[in-house]
């Protein structure tokens, strides 16, 4: 029996997944596993029961991905399943941003008792009259899950579309439309977009990406658009330019009291994923993965570890091992097994920058000294026996 601890409401769909070899629980010191949405983990003192954490979501900037690896902790998110609820939301952003609809659905509300409100709409409306996408360009910034979307839909509604990820991945490339513009510098979005979106991971290096010398090189009247995190953009450097009217507007889905009333500003409560559709898909893979995890020892979408999937368990016994990426570990380990004469029938060794994942299918259980020679090999983080 393996239990998991919610930090944050879950999906059913993904809860209703977990077989009866799962509790979910209320206690965090009892724990396996995790299962989190934002909730920050980074002050959180976790038990040493835990042994994964899984992330219901793309962004992971709210869990120490290092200090969990250290430990042998391996951190899952779910890489796409909530991109669609995010690209629609961005739609709306691009809409409320080019036309008054905010002051106009105000309006009415404010003035819904006028007897001749249907007269008085007629004159008014010219107030909340604005500009329409097509034709305009935005440039894409950060061509994963959610970039994508954004820069294909983006296309479909008539807009020139610029992307820029130096990073981009195979899959991202094949699934961009050819219309899309190939940036391979921010300074060309600056230049040439009326829009600019943002997609990218928070992190050290991505910190305030948006600032004061992006700002400036800024089309006069750019809209700019955070639905990824609201530390990527510097906030003095969009008031700043919203004050100068050289930015139109800032459109953000991460609010914070310097931002959340200024002029020019829209702001939506972390509304991305808030979608029935992205939360199911997004607690479904969560759970799975870990369901896999637990019972397999199998490494699918981790942010932390190198993904490492050896399939269902087949064999009499299975040993995982959480290991440091350095030379003779494979070596070390296989001799362990092999001295007490411990045949592999399988296995499977990847590697993460300093950190490597190895699944090795053994016909019977080894003796607790051989596991326990394992488990003193050093560079070895964490052994477990399935
Ligand atoms: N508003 C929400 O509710 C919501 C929902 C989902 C994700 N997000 C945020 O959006 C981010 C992106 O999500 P995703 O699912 O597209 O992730 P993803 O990992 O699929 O894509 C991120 C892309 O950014 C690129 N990238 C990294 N550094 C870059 C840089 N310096 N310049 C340009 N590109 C860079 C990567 O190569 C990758 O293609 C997440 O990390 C998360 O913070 C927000
Ligand atoms: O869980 C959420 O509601 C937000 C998730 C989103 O910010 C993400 O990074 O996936």
């Amino acid at each position: 029996m393996y239990t998991v601890k919610c930090l944050n409401p879950i999906s059913n769909r993904g809860l209703d997944l977990f077989t009866s070899e799962f509790e979910v629980i209320d206690d965090l010191n009892a724990a396996d596993a995790v299962l989190v949405r934002s909730a920050s983990m980074h002050d959180l003192e976790v038990p040493d029961s835990m042994i994964a954490v899984a992330r219901a979501g793309a962004g992971v900037n709210n869990i120490p991905l290092e200090q969990y690896a250290e430990k042998g902790i391996t951190v899952f998110n779910t890489p796409g399943a909530n991109a669609n609820g995010v690209k629609e939301l961005v739609v709306a952003g691009l809409l409320l941003a080019s036309r008054d609809i905010i002051g106009g659905v105000n309006w009415v509300k404010d003035n819904a008792k006028e007897a001749d409100l249907t007269k008085l709409i007629e004159k008014k409306k010219k107030e909340f009259a604005g500009n329409e996408l097509k034709g305009k360009s935005i440039g894409v910034i950060g061509l994963g899950a959610i970039g994508v979307l954004v820069a294909n839909i983006c296309n479909r509604l008539g807009m020139n579309v610029y992307g820029y990820d130096p990073y981009v991945s195979v899959r991202s490339a094949w699934s961009l439309s050819r219309m899309v513009n190939h940036s391979s510098s921010l300074d060309e979005i600056y230049e040439k977009c009326d829009f600019l979106t943002i997609h990218v991971p928070y992190m050290e290096s991505t910190k305030g990406m948006i600032g004061q010398e992006a700002v400036q090189k800024m089309k006069d009247g750019a809209t700019i658009l955070n639905f990824a995190r609201g530390e990527l953009v510097d906030d003095q450097a969009v008031l700043d330019g919203l004050a100068a009217k050289k930015i139109k507007h800032y459109v953000t889905d991460f609010p914070n009291p310097a931002i959340a009333a200024a002029d020019g500003v829209i702001t939506i409560p972390h509304l991305g994923a808030s979608t029935e559709e992205s939360e199911e898909n997004c607690a479904e893979m969560a759970v799975d993965q870990l369901m896999n995890y637990l019972e397999n020892g199998n490494i699918v979408n981790s942010v932390n570890y190198p993904n490492c999937d050896l399939g269902d368990i087949e064999a009499e016994c299975r040993i995982t091992v959480h290991h440091k990426n350095l030379p003779n570990m494979i070596g070390q380990l296989t001799s362990a097994l092999a001295e007490e004469g411990y045949n592999i029938e399988n296995m499977l060794n990847k590697s993460k920058g300093d950190y490597a994942y190895s699944i090795f299918d053994v016909a019977k259980r080894p003796s607790e000294a051989v596991l326990s020679k394992m488990k003193q090999i050093d560079g070895v983080i964490r052994l477990r026996v399935l």
